[in-house]
């Protein structure tokens, strides 16, 4: 090579050296302007999807709407039965935070695509603290002189339980303590509610719990004593009083110190909750599960205070003592913990015998739920909250002025394909349902606590 070829040699690699460089250089800054807005856009929709949900809230909040959540659990072992094809199928899928998709194309049937819109929709992979955050807000309203009530519906094995309680240990039911991402709303709410009754100016606060079963239209009392003091379920019955709420005369309720002493006593309860072997899963719950906490806020008069020993400031001791106590005024709210037993398709829980009767039950109770509904939904003189048990304890919180959440449990697959439109159609009809507003019990003005 000639001096002048390798010359215009080295300048033609400059070149392209340069050229590339500039190239790589002109994507980074495009590609860094790019991320920048993607960001800035981002931020915005975010900010926007708050400024929305802040006013859909309010607009629940002014029509006194039930609220709808949708949790769509993920994929598990038991899902995928031998011989059974396409049976394992997704066809629940989280399209956004707050629309289910659900795509199936069957041979023999009308393909589907259907949308369903919720306040907020919960995809296989968020966890149990993502759904407790959108909950917890409630748990203020509480403290602020609301009932509340959490209530999960959904078919057998859809997770109710999990979001309701946590995963189960195999042979009872009980919240894994061990680890504490996993606890479910009933063992985080009342987390919630005792660090909001710490942070309270003075007052006086005191929480009762009492756990209920509902099996095979009965009520049971699972925190009931016998003579040794040992927990066991013992029927009760509800009625309703003269004011026309419902009421279960004799029903236990417990005073609880903190989270802990909760956990502890509604763990024992638990142990006594019906459960059975299903063809879905092995562990399902065949009854209805009702804890309750029931927070008293005591006001202060002259002589409250100083017979309080408790180490907390802002709580009482007991209830006797403070009930011993003169000049108080009281003002009782209550948080009512619902998971429902699973809906299920008769045909499809190839149940026979007392199983069978178990599922008529549950599945009798959950159109009596979904009856009420109806009545208020239309506005009809008579509600039937009296067509079971179920519909009558839950009465004040279905029909009254409680705050009432419904989450709904869908399985992902094709195999419960009719138990998920019949729970998203269920769950559909009941936030078209409106109550008038929420209303907020009037606390006592705070008398300065000596
Ligand atoms: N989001 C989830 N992540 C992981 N595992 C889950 C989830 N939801 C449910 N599961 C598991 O699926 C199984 C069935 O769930 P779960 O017992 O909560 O159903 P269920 O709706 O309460 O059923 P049933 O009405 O029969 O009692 C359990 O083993 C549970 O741990």
């Amino acid at each position: 090579l000639s001096d002048y070829g390798i010359d215009s040699l080295l300048g033609f690699l400059k070149a392209c050296f340069l050229h590339k460089f500039t190239v790589t250089l002109l994507f980074q800054i495009k590609a860094f302007d790019l991320e920048q807005s993607l960001q800035e856009v981002t931020e915005r929709y975010e900010k926007e999807t708050q400024k929305r949900r802040a006013l859909h809230n309010s607009l629940v909040e002014l029509r006194g709407n039930i609220r709808v959540h949708c949790r769509i659990r993920p994929l598990l072992p038991f899902d995928t039965a031998a011989g059974q094809r396409n049976f394992s199928d997704e066809v629940a899928y989280a399209a956004d935070d707050e629309t289910v998709l659900v795509k199936c194309s069957r041979p023999g049937h009308a393909p589907i695509n259907k949308t369903f819109q919720f306040e907020r929709v919960y995809s296989a992979s968020e966890s149990q603290d993502t759904v407790f955050a959108d909950v917890a807000p409630l748990l203020t309203s509480l403290l602020d002189g609301y009932n509340v009530c959490i209530m999960a519906y959904g078919q057998t094995g859809s997770g109710k339980t999990y979001t309701m309680l946590g995963p189960q240990p195999e042979e009872n039911f009980a919240f894994a303590i061990e680890d504490e991402s996993e606890l479910g709303i009933i063992p985080r709410a009342t987390q919630e509610v005792f660090r909001l009754i710490s942070e309270k100016p003075p007052g006086s606060y005191w929480v009762e719990v009492s756990v209920v079963e509902v099996y095979n239209n009965e009520i049971f009392d699972l925190l009931a004593k016998d003579s040794c003091g040992k927990v066991f379920g013992v029927k009760r019955d509800v009625v309703t009083t003269r004011e026309g709420k419902s009421d279960v005369p004799l029903l236990t309720h417990e005073t609880v110190e903190n989270a802990s002493e909760f956990l502890h006593l509604v763990n024992k309860g638990l142990q006594l909750r019906v459960k059975h072997p299903t063809l879905v899963h092995a562990h399902s719950s065949r009854s209805h599960l009702v804890v309750t906490l029931t927070i008293t806020t005591v006001v202060s008069g002259d002589n409250f205070g100083k017979e309080n020993k408790s180490t907390s400031s802002s709580r009482a001791s007991s209830p006797a003592q403070l009930e011993a106590t003169e000049k108080m005024k009281q003002v009782k709210t209550r948080l009512q913990l619902v998971d429902l037993a699973g809906s299920e398709c008769v045909g499809m829980s190839g149940a026979t015998g007392a199983a069978l009767r178990e599922t008529s039950f549950i599945n009798r109770s959950l159109s009596a739920l979904a009856d009420v509904l109806g009545a208020i939904a239309e506005q009809r003189s008579h509600v039937p909250y009296r067509n079971s048990k179920l519909t009558h304890l839950l009465q004040d919180s279905v029909g009254g002025d409680a705050k009432l959440l419904v989450m709904l449990c869908i399985s992902p697959t094709q195999k419960y394909l009719t138990e998920s439109m019949q729970s998203l159609g269920f769950g559909t009809r009941a936030q078209q349902v409106q109550r008038g507003q929420g209303k907020k019990k009037n606390f006592p003005v705070l008398s300065k606590a000596k």
